[in-house]
C-alpha cells in the first residue's frame, strides 16, 4: 500500500472524519485509530483509494483469481472494499479489474451493498491496472462522479485487513515526510517508481502484520479463520422469559461466560417487542443462543429468526442461532421430545438461504445439581464449537448435551 498524488506532487491536507459510521462493520477493522482519524477532521484533503485487482492469481492455483475467491462464502474482494469502504474519510475507492470479471464486480458491489465504488479497466502489470486508476481519478470529465484527490492510496485488493490506522500513517506521511535515503534503499516497488520518475516526496510507513498478502491457498484458510475469529467475540444468550432470575438460561449463560472467558456474553429476552434485541443486532452481533424452556419448541427461536431476516446484518457474514431446549431424560422419553424438534431442520434450510446457520440443542435437565452442571458444561462446549465453526454442513442437526 502507498500513497502518492495523482498528477500532483503537493502533500495534502487531512480531511473531516465521521469515523464510526451506522452500520459500519467493527469486525473488519475495529477501530481504535478512529480518535486518530478524528485527527484527519480537523483538515480538509480529499483522500482516494485505487485497488488494483486485476490478476490472474497464478500462485493460488485455482481457476478464479483470488480476488474472488470465497471466503465463508464471500468474495475475498469484498472484505477489502469493506475494510475501506468504513473508513470515511476515503472519498472514492477505484478498482481495477478486467474486462471479462467486470460484471462478477458488478455482482459483487450490488450484493453486499459496497459504497462509493468506480471501476476502472486492469492493465496486463499490476503497475498499469493503477495507472489506469489513477487516470480515472485524474481525468477532466464533466460527468465523473469522482472527486479529484489531494491523495491516494494505492492498497491491493487481495490484503482484506488493513486498518483504519494504518492507512491514516500512509496519508499522514504523504502529507508531512520527505524522502530519506532509507527509504530508496529499502522502498516496495510503486515507492521506487514514484522517487524514479515523479520526483514525489515520498516515506517508507511501517505496517501491521494484518497488511499480508493472500498469495498461495494456505492463505485462504488463514483469512477465513481469522474472520471467524472475529465475528465469534460476542454471543447474546435469548431467554423467552424476563422476570425469572433462576430461568436454566441464566446458568447456561454463566457456565459459557466461565466456558469462554475471553467472550462476551450477554443475555436479552425477547419481551418489549425486542427492543434491546435489536439494538444488539444492530451492534453486530453474529451470534445467538436462543433458549425454549417457557414457551412452545420453536416460538423463540421463530421470532429470533425473523428478526435477524428483518435486518441487514446476515448480508456480510453467516450467523449462528443455537435453539436449545432443555428435557428431563427421566421424565419425559427423548424419543417424544425428538419428533416436534426434527422440525429444526426446515427451519434450517429455510435460513440458510438468508445466511443464518441454525443448530439445535437439547440439554439433559437433570434435578441433580452436579448432573445439570455436567450437561450445561458439555452444552456450553457444543455451542463454542458450533460458533468457532461456523459448519454448514451441521446446520438443522440436533445435538445432545
Ligand atoms: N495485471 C494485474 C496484476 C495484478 N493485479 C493486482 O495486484 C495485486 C497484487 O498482485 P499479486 O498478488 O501478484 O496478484 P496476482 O498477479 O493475481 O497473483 P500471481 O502473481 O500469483 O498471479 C492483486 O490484487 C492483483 O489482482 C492487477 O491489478 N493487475
Ligand atoms: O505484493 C505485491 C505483488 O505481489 C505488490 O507488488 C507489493 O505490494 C509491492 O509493493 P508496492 O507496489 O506497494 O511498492
Amino acid at each position: 500500500m502507498e500513497a502518492g498524488p495523482p498528477g500532483s506532487s503537493r502533500p495534502a491536507e487531512p480531511g473531516p472524519c465521521l469515523s464510526g459510521q451506522r452500520g459500519a462493520d467493527h469486525t473488519a477493522s475495529a477501530s481504535p485509530q478512529s480518535v486518530a482519524g478524528t485527527e484527519l477532521g480537523r483538515h480538509p484533503q480529499a483522500v482516494a483509494a485505487v485497488l488494483p485487482a486485476g490478476g490472474c492469481g497464478e500462485r493460488m492455483g485455482v481457476p478464479t483469481p483470488k480476488q474472488f475467491c470465497p471466503i465463508l462464502e464471500r468474495p475475498l474482494i469484498s472484505y477489502t472494499l469493506q475494510a475501506l469502504e468504513r473508513v470515511c474519510w476515503i472519498k472514492d475507492i477505484v478498482v481495477a479489474v478486467t474486462g471479462e470479471n467486470m460484471e462478477v464486480m458488478k455482482s459483487i458491489i450490488q450484493k453486499y451493498q459496497h459504497k462509493r465504488i468506480s471501476l476502472v479497466k486492469a492493465g496486463v502489470t499490476r503497475h498499469r491496472s493503477i495507472f489506469n486508476g489513477l487516470k480515472a481519478l485524474a481525468e477532466d470529465q464533466i460527468n465523473s462522479k469522482l472527486s479529484k484527490p489531494e491523495v491516494v492510496i494505492i492498497h491491493d485488493a487481495v490484503r482484506p485487513f488493513v486498518e483504519e490506522g494504518v492507512l491514516l500513517k500512509v496519508v499522514t506521511a504523504a502529507k508531512e515526510h520527505g524522502c530519506s535515503d532509507y527509504d530508496l534503499e529499502f522502498g516496495t516497488e510503486c515507492l521506487q517508481l514514484a522517487l524514479k520518475y515523479c520526483c514525489t516526496k515520498a516515506k517508507l510507513v511501517e505496517g501491521s502484520p494484518d497488511l499480508w498478502k493472500v498469495t498461495y491457498k494456505r492463505d485462504l484458510y488463514a483469512a477465513e479463520s481469522i474472520i471467524k475469529e472475529r465475528i465469534s467475540q460476542e454471543i447474546c444468550v435469548v431467554m423467552d422469559t424476563e422476570e425469572d432470575n433462576k430461568h436454566v438460561g441464566h446458568l447456561l449463560e454463566e457456565v459459557l461466560k466461565s466456558e469462554l472467558n475471553h467472550v462476551k456474553v450477554t443475555s436479552e429476552a425477547l419481551g418489549h417487542a425486542g427492543r434491546h434485541l435489536l439494538q444488539i443486532i444492530l451492534d453486530q452481533c453474529y451470534n445467538f443462543v436462543c433458549v425454549n424452556v417457557t414457551t412452545s419448541d420453536f416460538q423463540e427461536t421463530q421470532k429470533l429468526l425473523s428478526m435477524l431476516e428483518e435486518s441487514n446484518l446476515c448480508i456480510l457474514y453467516p450467523v449462528v442461532v443455537v435453539s436449545v431446549h432443555f428435557l428431563d431424560f427421566k421424565l419425559v422419553p427423548p424419543s417424544q421430545k425428538m419428533e416436534n424438534l426434527m422440525q429444526i431442520r426446515e427451519f434450517a434450510k429455510e435460513v440458510k438461504e438468508r445466511n443464518i446457520l441454525l443448530y439445535g440443542l437439547l440439554i439433559c435437565y437433570s434435578q441433580d445439581d452436579q448432573k445439570l452442571q455436567e450437561s450445561l458444561r458439555q452444552g456450553a462446549i457444543i455451542i463454542a464449537s458450533l460458533i468457532k465453526e461456523r459448519n454448514c454442513g451441521l446446520i438443522g442437526q440436533l445435538l445432545i448435551a
